[in-house]
């Protein structure tokens, strides 16, 4: 038996640059991963199936589910005549921005590479978790990372910002195809400024970390939901350092760079919402 952690990320930055002939947009994104996590124990069956079970009932159990479709790639891919029981222990919220099913693709990647000793290296494995989804590849590497391409472009950033993240997920979900969808790329008002989140990051500053927030698809999911704004200007006004939407949404998360801080803001917010999560970056 074999177990991996599945960690979800939060997007400090995400610009579109422009839609794409192929449908998907062309993005740039500072991506970073936090310590909420999934765990998943992969077990190895008498027969070749692959089978799935879950905590959270909504979850699908079969080949729409990521880690289903990553361990029957590597199967088609490698030739693999073994079976596989994948039992997801989730802790990530579902269609949240936080990437929680690509992550548990990704997990799959790693964790199978392992059982099935397959030898292959992270890169390879990114590489496989582009045909899954465009934030795969991210979470086979983790930490920090700029997102090029449709998202599935990695270049590793070798910081280490020991900022707190609150993470607030509303009661509805959100679709990333719906988002993108409603997405005019020309009445875009204000790009996010990348190099400087980058250059912040590096310099491990968390001020100028807060002043580049940003995320395009932010004024898409407000007008689809207006009260997500007003919760950004709670975690404000809670004491975040600064406020941001995660990816598609609908999960607004809020900076601290104490974790005493990061707790008052948590408490505050837990009055709001049954959905609040105290984090970190890893
Ligand atoms: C918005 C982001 C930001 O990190 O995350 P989430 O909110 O999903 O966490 C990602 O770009 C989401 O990545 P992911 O969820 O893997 O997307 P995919 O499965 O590849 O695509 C889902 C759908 O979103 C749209 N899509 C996705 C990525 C992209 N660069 N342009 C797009 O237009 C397409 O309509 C696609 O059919
Ligand atoms: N392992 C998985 N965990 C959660 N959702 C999954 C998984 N595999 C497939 N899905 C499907 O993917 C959709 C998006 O979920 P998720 O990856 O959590 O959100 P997001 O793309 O917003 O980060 C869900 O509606 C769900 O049906």
């Amino acid at each position: 038996m074999v177990g991996e952690k599945a960690k979800a990320k939060i997007n400090l930055t995400l610009d579109v640059l422009y839609k794409r002939p192929d449908g998907y947009h062309e993005v740039e994104m500072v991506m970073q991963s936090v310590d909420l996590s999934d765990h998943l124990l992969f077990d190895e069956r008498g027969d070749d199936q692959i089978t799935l079970s879950c905590n959270v009932p909504y979850v699908p159990l079969d080949e729409r589910n990521l880690a289903y479709q990553a361990a029957a790639l590597l199967k088609s891919r490698y030739q693999i005549r073994k079976g596989v029981h994948i039992k997801i222990d989730k802790q990530i919220p579902v269609a949240a921005g936080l990437a929680g099913g690509s992550s548990d693709g990704a997990a799959t990647l790693r964790g199978l590479n392992r059982l099935w000793n397959l030898g292959l290296s992270l890169h390879d494995l990114a590489k496989l978790g582009a045909e899954l989804g465009s934030d795969v590849p991210f979470c086979v590497y983790g930490g920090t990372a700029i997102a090029k391409g449709r998202g599935e472009q990695i270049e590793r950033l070798a910081v280490a910002c020991p900022l707190w993240v609150v993470l607030v997920k509303p009661s509805f979900s959100v679709s990333t195809a719906d988002v993108y969808g409603n997405l005019r790329v020309q009445e875009i008002k204000t790009h996010p400024d990348t190099k400087g989140m980058i250059r912040s990051l590096a310099e491990g500053n968390p001020e100028a970390i807060v002043s580049h927030l940003g995320n395009v698809l932010e004024s898409v999911t407000f007008q689809m939901y207006p009260d997500l704004e007003k919760l950004k200007q709670s975690m404000i006004r809670f004491g975040a350092m600064g406020a941001l939407m995660s990816g598609s949404g609908p999960t607004v998360y809020g900076i601290a760079d104490r974790e005493s801080k990061a707790q008052r803001i948590y408490n505050a917010l837990r009055g709001f919402s049954r959905e609040v999560y105290l984090t970190r970056f890893l």
